[in-house]
């Protein structure tokens, strides 16, 4: 948790000016983009994903099963158009044609820090031909995979890892997956259920996960992969309809080649909106869905208890702070992603705020309880860890170094505080590349908007 040398200087975030007014365009959801992406690798035709996000985890997610063999090619706006060439992916087609193939090894997959890559991509590695290595960054050998290693070895897949149920590990894809009823622990992450139900529709007998230990963190996602395996012609029984709690089962059958939209990052707008909140000013983000099973659209409810009013018109979703910021007692085990960002704001707040429901955030891209607690008390605040996530008294802060360990929503949520204390630095910004590439100029452009021609050019 120190410095690297290798890093380049800190991004001084900006104070705010005033009251920020800005309509703020968001790109495409991660969660939604790499489950997209999975579904049209396993389907039986050819499919389109439109405004995929274009971020370190989504391009690994790209990368990943091109190297199992799945076409995926940038292309321009229409289905007519011809595609860009395959080898054009990082760059900025407006949509990936996914073209679905015959999944083989040998291959070696980087899953980078990717929750999604590491977890919804073993059982896809089981069903190819060949070996499959699954390696990834120092963070990835400490993030929980047992339950994907130990619940594919029941259904039937060859796994060697080194007895940790961690990466990296190797994956001896028969060509098939018998499938059947599994029980696993997915306490620690509920992408263990999405992985298993993503690939189930190819499983032999498709699968029967019932989850047995602790609570389920973040509903919501098991809900978006249930939504998108339907949209694409599977047969998912879940626990809200009717179904037994905490099981889930898929049939088995050919997906569909689809069309598929994908929605802005509700999580990446997070940010913009703390900024109308913490400024007194107001935040527009385009494209706002009126259903959506992203945990993003919680903060509605979560920030207007914490001050301000929101509106969802044909222009999007409108935050109007009103320039009071209220702490909050909430659980947010549905929606633990969020918790950094909401973290930042209930530092700057005018009461005291508890953050529960999130002891799995230890094992996120970084601990992210004990570097909220540590970061923020470093700039002066006083926030101490609970059992299942964090007590935040606000305190006036001062300016520092803001330490992100390699976590996108570390280094966000400290430009929120920057916004409200001065001489805030934030120690590799570029880490925002996860799943924000373009996040410094968007604040930038956000607090001044007649820097987005600049910018552009
Ligand atoms: O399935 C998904 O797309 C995700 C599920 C959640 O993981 P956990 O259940 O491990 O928290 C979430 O935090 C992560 O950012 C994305
Ligand atoms: C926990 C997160 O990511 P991952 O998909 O790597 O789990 C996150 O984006 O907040």
């Amino acid at each position: 948790m120190t410095d690297s040398p290798a890093l380049p200087a800190p991004w001084p975030a900006p104070v705010a000016p005033g009251t920020v007014d800005a309509t703020v365009t968001v790109p495409g959801s991660k969660s939604v983009t790499n489950r997209g992406l999975v579904l049209a690798a396993l389907s039986s035709e050819p499919g389109w994903l439109r405004r995929p996000l274009r971020s370190r985890d989504t391009l690994l997610m790209a990368e990943a099963l091109r190297t199992l063999g799945v076409g995926i090619e940038e292309t321009a706006s229409s289905s007519s158009a011809g595609s860009a060439g395959a080898d054009a992916l990082p760059g900025g087609g407006e949509a990936w044609r996914i073209i679905p193939a015959g999944l083989h090894g040998p291959a070696t997959v980087d899953v980078g820090n990717a929750g999604t890559v590491m977890r919804f991509l073993p059982p896809v590695a089981a069903l190819a031909d060949g070996p499959i290595r699954f390696d990834g960054d120092p963070r990835s050998y400490e993030r929980p995979l047992d339950g994907v290693i130990d619940a594919l070895r029941v259904l039937g897949a060859r796994i060697d890892d080194d007895g940790r149920g961690a990466l990296p590990m190797t994956v001896f894809g028969g060509g098939a997956v018998e499938g059947g009823a599994v029980e696993i622990d997915a306490s620690s992450s509920s992408q263990f259920v999405s992985a298993l139900l993503l690939s189930a529709p190819r499983f032999n007998q498709g699968v029967e996960v019932r989850h047995v230990g602790a609570a389920l963190p973040s509903m919501p996602h098991i809900r978006m992969t249930v939504d998108m395996l339907r949209s694409v012609g599977a047969q998912v029984d879940t626990p809200e309809a009717g179904g037994e709690p905490n099981v889930w089962r898929v049939t088995p059958g050919a997906l569909l080649g689809r069309d598929l939209v994908v929605e802005p990052d509700l999580s990446n707008a997070q940010p913009f909106l703390a900024a109308a909140l913490v400024t007194g000013g107001r935040v527009t983000i385009p494209d706002w869905p009126e259903h959506t099973t992203q945990p993003g659209d919680a903060l509605r409810e979560i920030f207007t208890a914490m001050g301000g009013s929101c509106e969802l018109t044909d222009h999007g979703l409108t935050f109007t702070g009103n320039g009071k910021i209220h702490g909050i007692d909430v659980d947010l085990s549905e929606v633990g992603e969020l918790t950094p960002g909401i973290a930042a704001v209930a530092a700057l707040a005018d009461s005291p705020s508890t953050l529960r429901g999130v002891a799995h955030l230890r094992l996120h891209e970084t601990d992210r309880l004990a570097a909220l607690t540590k970061e923020l008390n470093e700039l002066g605040g006083d926030v101490t860890e609970t059992a299942d996530g964090l007590h935040i008294r606000p305190r006036p802060l001062h300016g520092g170094i803001f330490h992100t360990y390699e976590d996108h929503r570390l280094a966000t949520a400290a430009a929120v505080i920057g916004l409200a204390v001065e001489g805030v630095e934030v120690e590799n910004v570029a880490t925002t590349g996860k799943t924000l590439p373009d996040f410094p100029a968007m604040w930038t452009e956000m607090l001044d908007p007649s820097a987005a021609p600049a910018r552009r050019a």
